[in-house]
């Protein structure tokens, strides 16, 4: 076995001019545990991901390359073609980086546990006798070879196996044995081709397959002085790899036990999912969860940020903790400010009578989950920084500074990399938000989750009207079919049209038509069928046309744009009857 063999693949390689953020960003969502810094291909600094997280952490908004970080990690590169009993003994800790053909291929970690392990594996000094002791008892064939490719050494088996005496054997040519299909062809002589290590399948005399193994022992000068050749029985590696899969296929059955478990975790918080990409998240939920760090989440709308911001809460130490959500996109621009860090008594018309306290004071201790993060106005962006940075906010017409401890999440369905170049979102903040990025995809991608969706939001609607209705089979298909716009929202508020709209116990796709039409395309005519009071058909209209517009263009600012009206308004309406329901 080589060092090749037994290294993880848990690493990223980046520039050493990378900056720290560029860095933390691409760590983000990926299953990485060493970042490898270098120059012109070669390593001159490795970090852990979460050394770096927190030097990222510390840096205070100030994003300076790699080459400016300090690394106390100790690192050694060897051959990924070592054998392993050949590692030499290094300071616990080191990351061993294993190079093939001058690039990295795997990382270890050189813990005690591993220092054990290979010290088990080490042999002792041996003098020439024992070992050629070893060589003559050992099971494997050996033969060695010269650097002209004519046989100089072979055990007893490689003696049994050919089916020749050393006495013949030593001295032939490599090229005559093949000719003369005493074995064929020649793991040694394609070795003195290649001047590498070469695995191949050899065929014997009387037909037995062998796999063989030559690698090249070179002189100083780098000429080829012997190639060494072993080979193993071809049915022996194939039961061996039937074990090995066999325990491969227990330990992922294993795996998959711990995350069925998990994930009922997550159905307790009323969080439902079953494909593949919504395992991911999960895993990188629990594993973020817990280490306290800033998270942004990103996704269209309706994709289910919300639910996730409040799993990572309550997966966290902070569980017991408030949880306190404000929406920046619902909030009129000039009450933000006043909505996040509270105010005095009399700091602006209309203020209450001894002030109040902000979504900051109130999530102390626990999680402040800021939602449409993307709507937050700029001058407040940089009030949210010099929170985030010092932790100390002061209040809305108050000159004292206030200490919070709340842990940051945020999401958006905007796109925040083109509002950083539009200038409408710091980069700064944006640096300091997005310590770990969860990246939730759309319905679409994730059809897997389809069906446990529609089993919970049919048990939920059930119970929610005291009725017992169920899909009909054809309508599954259809469902599944559908490109979800709306995403998990959409398919909720479906669904909860189709047991209400439809007759008798069983939903059919005529409903279903029927419930997405009426939801997905306004009619240009509005129909009156009867008198009713003018003021509730007003908010009825005023209702619909608000929240349409906000589920359909994602953000209070574009479904302004699309109904003709400011954004305070979309914010004040749709809070209003989002409190009203
Ligand atoms: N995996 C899920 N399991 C159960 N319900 C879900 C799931 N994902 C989303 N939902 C439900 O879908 C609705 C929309 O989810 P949520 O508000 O979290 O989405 P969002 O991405 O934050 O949307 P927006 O960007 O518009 O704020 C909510 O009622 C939520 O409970």
């Amino acid at each position: 076995m080589n060092l090749g063999d037994i290294c993880s693949s848990k690493y990223l390689l980046v520039g050493l001019e990378e900056s720290l953020g560029q860095t933390v960003k691409k760590l983000s969502g990926q299953d990485t545990a060493f970042v490898l810094a270098a120059d012109f291909g070669q390593i001159e600094k490795v970090f852990t991901d979460r050394a770096l997280l927190r030097l990222y952490m510390e840096s205070e908004g100030c994003d300076s390359p790699l080459e400016d970080c300090v690394s106390r990690m100790s690192f050694k590169i060897l051959s990924a073609d070592l054998p392993v009993e050949q590692i030499p003994e290094m300071e616990e800790g080191t990351l061993v980086i294993a190079f093939k053909n001058e690039n990295p291929i795997g990382v270890l970690h050189y813990t005690q546990a591993i220092q054990e392990l290979l010290s088990a594996n080490k042999t002792f000094d041996l003098s020439i006798e024992g070992f050629q002791q070893v060589f003559e008892n050992i099971e494997e064939e050996i033969v060695v070879s010269t650097g002209e490719g004519r046989i100089s050494y072979l055990n007893p088996k490689a003696e049994y196996l050919i089916g020749l005496p050393a006495r013949e054997l030593v001295g032939m040519s490599l090229e005559e044995l093949v000719e003369k299909k005493i074995f064929y062809p020649s793991a040694a002589l394609e070795v003195l081709k290649t001047r590498e290590k070469v695995d191949m399948q050899t065929t014997l005399k009387d037909g037995e397959e062998r796999l063989s193994t030559a690698i090249p022992i070179f002189d100083q000068s780098g000429g080829i002085k012997y190639t060494v050749c072993t080979s193993k029985n071809v049915g022996e590696i194939l039961r061996l790899n039937q074990q090995l899969l066999s325990k491969k296929a227990k330990l992922k059955q294993k795996d998959e036990e711990i995350e069925r478990m998990q994930k009922k975790e997550f159905e307790q918080m009323n969080f439902y999912f079953d494909s593949p990409e919504m395992y991911k998240v999960m895993r990188s939920i629990r594993r973020t969860a817990p280490l306290d760090m800033t998270v942004l989440i990103q996704g269209e709308t309706g994709v289910g940020k919300g639910i996730i911001a409040k799993s990572i809460h309550y997966l966290s130490n902070r569980k017991h903790q408030p949880f306190v959500k404000i929406n920046c996109g619902l909030i009129p621009e000039n009450l933000i400010e006043a909505e996040l860090f509270g105010y005095e008594e009399g700091a602006f018309t209309g203020a209450s009578k001894g002030g109040k306290v902000g979504k900051v004071e109130m999530a102390n201790g626990g999680t402040l989950f800021l939602d449409e993060i993307g709507d937050m106005p700029l001058p407040l962006q940089i009030k949210l920084l010099d929170f985030i940075q010092d932790a100390t906010f002061v209040r809305v017409g108050g000159v004292k500074p206030q200490k919070a401890d709340v842990r940051i999440i945020s999401a958006t369905n905007r796109d925040l990399d083109k509002m950083m170049q539009e200038g409408s979102f710091r980069q700064d903040l944006f640096y300091r938000l997005n310590v770990f990025n969860l990246t939730i995809p759309p319905l679409r991608e994730r059809t897997g989750d389809i069906p446990e969706l529609i089993e919970f939001f049919l048990k939920k609607f059930n119970s929610k009207y005291g009725l017992n209705k169920k899909l009909a089979p054809d309508l599954i298909y259809e469902l599944y079919q559908y490109s979800w716009p709306g995403n998990v929202r959409e398919l909720e508020h479906t669904l909860e049209r189709l047991i209400v709209m439809s007759e008798g116990d069983e939903i059919n796709s005529e409903t279903l038509h029927e419930a997405l039409n009426n939801a997905q395309k306004p009619s240009l005519n509005i129909v009156c069928n009867g008198i009713m009071p003018y003021k509730e058909a007003k908010s009825t209209l005023e209702k619909i046309l608000v929240q349409r517009a906000y589920e359909t263009c994602g953000s209070t600012y574009k479904a302004a744009e699309a109904l003709g009206i400011d954004q305070s308004t979309v914010a004040k309406l749709l809070k209003k009857y989002r409190v009203e329901n």
